[in-house]
Order: C-alpha cells, then structure tokens, then sequence
C-alpha cells in the first residue's frame, strides 16, 4: 500500500493538517464511490462542488481530504491537504497511485476538433501490425493489446487514464494512443502524463457552448503543445489556419504535414474512388483503403508519427496500404441494387462539409446524393443552422431528424437547424423526426445507384431522449430498411 506522502509528489501544496503517512487504499473524486481509507479530491465541477460532498466522504470511511476552500469542520482522525488546484492535484495523484505509467511506455496524444479517433485507432492499428503490443484511449474504445472496454468519454478522467495506462503497462505495451479532447485539457485530465508526442489536426467551430469564445477554445488546446516537453516531438497540420499558431510556444521537435503546401511531410491525392485512394507522400506512391481529402491529412499525421516513433519509411507505407476504416467513419455497404449508404460521425460543420465535398469528389452525378443529419440536443446550438445550410447546399434531398436530443425538445433543435437553409434551398429538404423513419424513407426513396449519407452518430448504438440510451445504430437501420425494400 502507498502513504497519502508518496502520492503528492509534484503536487503544489497550500497547507496540510495531519499526517502524510496514512496508508491509502484508493483515490476517487466521487464520494459516492468512497471506501475505507481512500483519499477523496473535491473538484469544483459545472453541476455540483465536490466540497459539498467532504463530510460524506468522511463518513463513508476518506482517511485523506484533498480541497482548494477551507471546510467549515477538520477531524483528528483525517489528513487535509489544502491545494490550489484540485484537478491538477488529481491528475499528479493520479499519476503517483498507478506508479507514473506514462512515463513507461511511448504516449502519443492527439488533439483538434476532427480527426482524433481516426488517427489514434489507426495509429492502434499500424503499430499492432508491426508487431507491437499498444494500447489505445478512444471515444470508442479502449485497447490494452487486444482487450476491449467501453470508453465514456473521449478523454476520460486522470483516474481512469492512469488506471489503464498501468494496465497497459503491466501487459506489456510499449505504445498508447490517445485522444486529448479540449475538455480534457481544460479539465486538467491530462496535465501529469509525460507525453512522447503531440498531433493536432484541425480546429473548427465545436463545444462553444462549453469554451465560450473561439480563442478560449483554440488556446485550450495550444496549452496541451505549450506544455510537452522538449524531448518529445509536436506534430502539426500546415493546412489547417491555426496549426502553426497552435506550436508558437511548443519547445518540442517540430514537424509539419500538409496536402496544400511545402511542408516536411507533403501528401498528394493521386486517384480517388469509392474503395481508396492512391497518395503520395514525400514522392512515394500507396494505395490506401480510406478516402477523401481529410483521410489523406489523417494518413499524413500518421505516416509522420509512426516514423519519428522510429518505423522506417518503406515499413510504414506498407502498414498504411493495409489500414481499414474506423467504425462509423465513412463507413459503408454497397446494396443489391448498388445503392451506396455510408455512415459517418460527422456531427460539426467543417466534418459534414468535408464528408460531402468526398462523395461529390467521386460521384458521377447521374445519381442522387440522399443525407439523413441532426444535431445533438444539451450540445453547442451554433452550429445547428450552418449544417442545415451546408446538407441542403452539398446534396439533392435532405432529410431532418434526430440525432440524441437528449433533454431539449426535438422539435426546437429541428427548426434551429432549418433557419440555416437558404431560400433557394427549401424545396431540397423534409423533416422527419424519428431517426427510424427518417433512414426508412430516404432508403424508400432512394433508386439503383444513388448515394446515402446518414450523418452524426457514427458508431453510436444509442438515441438519447431524456437521460435514457435506446438502442439505435444507423448501419442497422439502413441495412434493415434496404432489404426490406429489396434494393
Ligand atoms: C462538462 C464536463 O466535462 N463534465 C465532466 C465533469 O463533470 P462536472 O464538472 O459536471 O461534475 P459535477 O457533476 O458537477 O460534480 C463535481 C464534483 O463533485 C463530485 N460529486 C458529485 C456528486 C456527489 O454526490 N458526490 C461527489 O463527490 C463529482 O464526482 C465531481 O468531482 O467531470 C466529470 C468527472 O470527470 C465528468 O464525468 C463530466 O463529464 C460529463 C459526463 C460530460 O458529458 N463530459 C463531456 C462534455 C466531455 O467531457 N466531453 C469530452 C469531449 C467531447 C468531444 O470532443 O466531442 C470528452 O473528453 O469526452
Ligand atoms: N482530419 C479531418 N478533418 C476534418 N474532418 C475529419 C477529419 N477526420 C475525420 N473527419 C470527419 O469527422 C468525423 C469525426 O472523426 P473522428 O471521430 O476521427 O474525430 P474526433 O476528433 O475523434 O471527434 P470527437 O471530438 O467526437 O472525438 C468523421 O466521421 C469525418 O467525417
Ligand atoms: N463527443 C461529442 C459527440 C457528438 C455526437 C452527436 N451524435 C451528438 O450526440 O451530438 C459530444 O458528446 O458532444
Ligand atoms: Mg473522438
């Protein structure tokens, strides 16, 4: 068992009152989740303050208080460590309990509005090919080696990060690949880890409802570059307006990538069709089974990644030609009648105008493009009418649904998303509000040969109404409806 002193390494202190060498069986910040002699960490959170919460930890058997606000009461019997920062004492806590994991194996952390979960479960896949053993921290999944969890967040807490990086660790893995999410960083889930390198690959319009501004938001993420250190290296993407702006005060090794200009990694879209894409990067050819603009960026990343973690370049075009898409990634089924439905997670603007520049990139227009899209309720409300405005520009029938409501009402979320529709546009859409039917009648209406885009969900295998998940995943349901109707 480690003493609560063990555990505050790196932690800046206020004031402590009691002893540092109680043993401690456990560290949480819910005190619901307390035992006997855990160290309960109050966080100010956005619903509830886990200062609330002290005297109940107590009771349910907290041997140590980790606080930023003073308790009205102290006990003998408890050790309190007064702290500044209650997230940034949690995650160097973290860090210590599970005997600093980070700093065991190759941590590469991946961050910017789209592109994350691609490029980390890619980055899974490549080095597993080459043999490794690595560990992936994901919005869809966790991986130690081979073994599955479910994941809840994208980046989840420094409790659960370093839980599992020490499980990654004690499996032997010598990589991890995580997804860093700009409430993560905001949060300070990921200020203790030792990271071997930062990828950023865009920034766009999301989660203002959270970071207020922009700036706010773009600095949250400059903050993960500003504190890598300088053994480790920063990868960044040239094409993206922010992506030399976001390195300006990194002191790691600096290394561009980008499609449009000069750069130190230089890719080129070759050949583009429905099952790959033929690229160059730095003047070799490789096919590749993923498509679009935005994948050739992610390959990008990849390709540089892989490569400065110390691959040779001919090993790691090969792993990329094998590399196949992620679940709910432009991810798609060809029908009998050879009707194309794909599903992807694009639930931002700049994603859904990215996916649908892609398909009209390989159409041949002499069919139909069909888009199924909604926006999340309890979620950023600016971007509802500009990915109204964008469905009904990129395609020939939209059709309005539900994409996880969650507690607004569907109805509101869908007229948000309709005054983005420009005038000349109205005729091109309908609205339909449950999911179901809304993916039954763009199959119906959908001939031989036209192209379904059903947008937002991805992966996902619930609708969220009103705090409860129902099953709902959209490559079920299009796969359903279009046999049923026998196309
Ligand atoms: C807005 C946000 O990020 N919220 C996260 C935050 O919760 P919170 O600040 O609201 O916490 P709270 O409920 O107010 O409670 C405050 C403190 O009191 C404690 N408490 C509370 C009640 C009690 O009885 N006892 C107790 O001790 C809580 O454990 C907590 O420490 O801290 C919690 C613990 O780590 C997270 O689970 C929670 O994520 C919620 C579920 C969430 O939805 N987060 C999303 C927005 C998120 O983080 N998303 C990003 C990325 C999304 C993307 O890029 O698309 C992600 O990384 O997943
Ligand atoms: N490099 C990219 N640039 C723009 N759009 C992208 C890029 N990569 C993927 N996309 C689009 O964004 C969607 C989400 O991709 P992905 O899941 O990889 O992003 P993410 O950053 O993990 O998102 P989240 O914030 O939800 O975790 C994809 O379905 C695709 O439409
Ligand atoms: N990680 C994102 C995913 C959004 C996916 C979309 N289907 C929605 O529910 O809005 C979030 O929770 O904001
Ligand atoms: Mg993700």
């Amino acid at each position: 068992m480690k003493k609560l002193k063990d555990i505050l390494y790196k932690v800046s202190i206020d004031a402590v009152r009691g002893s540092t060498s109680v043993e401690v069986s456990d560290i949480v910040f819910d005190s619901r989740k307390v035992s006997q002699n855990c160290v309960f960490i109050a966080q100010k959170g956005t619903l509830s303050n886990g200062h609330d919460y002290i005297e109940k930890a107590v009771e349910n058997g907290a041997i140590a208080i980790i606080y930023e606000d003073t308790p009205a009461t102290f006990l003998d019997t408890v050790t309190y460590v007064k702290v500044n920062d209650a997230n940034d004492a949690l995650a160097h806590i973290a860090s210590n309990f599970y005997n600093n994991p980070s700093e065991k194996l190759a941590l590469v952390g991946i961050t910017g509005t789209n592109g994350k979960t691609t490029i980390a479960t890619l980055l899974h896949q490549l080095f597993t090919r080459a043999g490794y053993k690595v560990g992936l921290l994901s919005t869809v999944k966790i991986l130690v080696g081979e073994e599955e969890y479910p994941a809840t967040h994208t980046t989840p807490d420094s409790i659960t990060i370093n839980r599992y990086l020490n499980q990654m660790v004690q499996a032997g893995c010598s990589y991890c690949f995580m997804e860093v999410s700009s409430h993560g960083i905001a949060q300070k889930r990921t200020a203790a880890l030792a990271f071997k390198g930062g990828i950023f690959t865009n920034l766009s319009h999301d989660h203002l409802d959270y970071h207020k501004t922009f700036a706010e938001y773009r600095n949250v993420k400059k903050s993960f570059f500003d504190s890598l250190a300088k053994t480790s290296f920063a990868i960044s993407n040239a094409d993206d307006k922010n992506g030399t702006y976001i390195l300006q005060n990194c002191s790691a090794k600096k290394i561009m990538y980008s499609i449009q200009n000069v750069a130190d990694v230089h890719g080129k879209i070759i050949e583009s069709q429905f099952n790959g894409m033929l690229l160059n990067i730095n003047n070799q050819e490789v096919w590749v089974q993923l498509i679009g603009k935005f994948n050739a960026s992610n390959l990008l990343a990849i390709y540089t990644a892989a490569t400065e973690l110390g691959l040779g370049k001919e090993e790691v075009l090969l792993h990329l030609s094998t590399l196949k898409s992620v679940s709910g990634r432009f991810q798609f089924i060809v029908s009998k009648t050879k009707i194309t439905a794909i599903v992807d997670y694009a639930h931002t603007p700049d994603a859904l105008e990215n996916v649908l520049k892609t398909i009209s990139e390989i159409r041949t227009f002499n069919e139909q493009v069909f888009t199924v899209v909604g926006c999340g309720g309890n979620r950023d409300k600016e971007k509802r009418p500009v990915m109204g405005r964008i469905a009904t520009e990129m395609s020939d029938t939209v059709i309005f649904t539900s994409d996880n409501p969650r507690n607004e009402d569907p109805f509101e979320i869908l007229k948000e998303i309709e005054s983005g529709v420009e005038a000349q546009n109205t005729n091109r859409y309908i609205t339909i509000e449950d999911r179901h039917q809304a993916i039954k009648t763009a199959c119906k209406m959908a001939t031989q040969g036209d192209i379904i885009l059903i947008a937002g969900k991805g992966h996902e295998d619930y609708q969220e109404i009103k705090g409860v998940k129902h099953h709902f995943n959209d490559m079920e349901e299009v796969i359903k409806f279009l046999n049923e109707f026998n196309k």
